[in-house]
């Protein structure tokens, strides 16, 4: 077995070439609705690189940076952070001056000629090169990750080209074998921290993702187009804990939770996407992303859909009321977030200490709490007086 971070938590169990599906998490006991099975710190951390959210949140810590406060920012490439002690901590783990000059060549070099790279392999790429320079033990378990890249690959040559010319000595790790199996690490295995829900996204708004983060035991669940855990993070909440290795504070942190109860035995699977994509989009994102074909028991009951009989929102419009059309129905009814344009799954909140499941569910995408006999079944509906019903969190 490749080296992993930490012992394991005690519910599951990592085996190996699981049904095919590589490594895999299975239930090593019957596991409580709502339980955490998981948390985990990432080992890596890099921003989006959209520009509406960049300067909004620090980079180190990735909590929101309030509009009226004045933030930190680095002297020498202007990245915000919320803090002196944040900018600080961050000059030895992910903003080092290795970053810090290669931000500024990669800055001017999008002024002076049309960019032609994607602009968030570049901020993933500094920051594994500098990963491996900070901490050569995580670099390696991030190197130890599912997905193999092609150095071969035109476009791959071109960006290990353009961070090699970001390095102003040489670099042990850099080459372009591992430039290409780190973009299929990257793609394989990151998980996005999203933005909080927002009314603009009542209107159609896409929900802004604020970082990406590699977390080494998260990244081998495998996929299920009806999983039975969801990830939840919490990158607002507040914490003075900040002594883990890369500088990271547990507001970084995520945590996988039990939607359902799951007997011993079972594989224990997260959906790499929102729940309620089309039959069409699923196949699609989990072949040209993860190189394989999805046979779950859901995709099996929707392929049936996809005979071009019957267009596919309304074959899941009238299987959403029938038992018989879609035996996956309870699942949309019971734990898919109703607000519009969220696409988030709820999980009860943990069991109390003696096992008692919660009464109460909250949403992985927009964070509202729900009690179970609220669940409203009317899929869509975001109107604000049911809303008003929702106890906050
Ligand atoms: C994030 S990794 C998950 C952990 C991985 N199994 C491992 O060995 O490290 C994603 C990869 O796992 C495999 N995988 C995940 N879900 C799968 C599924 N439902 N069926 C087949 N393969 C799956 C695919 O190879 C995919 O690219």
């Amino acid at each position: 077995m490749t080296a992993m971070a930490g012992p394991l938590p005690q519910p599951i169990d990592l085996l190996h070439h699981y049904r095919d599906h590589g490594r895999s998490f299975v239930a090593a006991r019957t596991i409580k609705s709502g339980e955490v099975i998981l948390s985990e710190k990432p080992i890596l951390l890099y921003p989006s690189a959209s520009t509406t959210t960049s300067s909004s949140y620090c980079h180190r810590c990735f909590r929101s940076l309030p509009p009226d406060k004045a933030f930190v920012p680095c002297f020498t490439c202007g990245t915000p952070f919320c803090s002196v002690n944040c900018h600080s901590i961050a000059a030895t783990s992910l903003h080092t001056p290795f970053v810090c000059r290669a931000y500024c060549l990669f800055e001017s070099t999008r002024k002076e000629k049309p960019f032609v790279f994607d602009e968030e392999q570049v901020l993933f790429l500094i920051a594994a090169y500098n990963l491996a320079l900070v901490n050569p033990g995580d670099f390696h378990l991030l190197l130890s990750l599912h997905g193999r890249g092609d150095p071969t690959k035109a476009s791959t040559v071109l960006l290990h080209d353009f961070i090699v010319s970001l390095h102003d000595a040489t670099h042990h790790e850099l080459s372009v074998i591992v430039t290409a199996d780190l973009l299929a690490k990257d793609a394989m295995n990151a998980f996005g921290l999203m933005e909080g829900y927002d009314k603009s996204m009542v209107n159609g708004n896409m929900k802004l993702v604020r970082g990406y983060g590699i977390y080494v035991y998260a990244s081998c669940f495998n996929h299920d187009c009806l999983p039975n855990v969801c990830r939840f993070d919490y990158l607002d909440r507040d914490s003075n804990d900040s002594n883990d290795s890369y500088g990271q504070n547990s507001n970084t942190e995520i945590s996988i939770r039990a939607i359902h109860e799951i007997s011993q035995g079972n594989e224990i699977c997260l959906s790499y996407f929102p729940v309620n994509w089309t039959y069409n989009e699923r196949q699609h994102r989990l072949k040209e992303d993860y190189g394989f074909q999805c046979s779950c028991d859901r995709c099996l009951v929707e392929k049936k859909w996809n005979t071009g009989v019957v267009e596919e929102d309304d074959a899941m419009e009238s299987a959403k009321n029938s038992n018989e059309e879609f035996p996956h129905a309870y699942f949309f009814l019971n734990f898919m977030c109703s607000r519009l344009n969220c696409g988030g799954t709820l999980a009860h909140l943990p069991p109390s200490v003696e096992g008692v499941v919660s009464d109460q569910l909250e949403c992985s995408g927009c964070g509202i709490i729900r009690h179970k006999d609220d669940i409203d079944y009317d899929v869509d509906d975001d109107d604000d007086e049911s809303d008003e019903d929702m106890i906050e969190d």
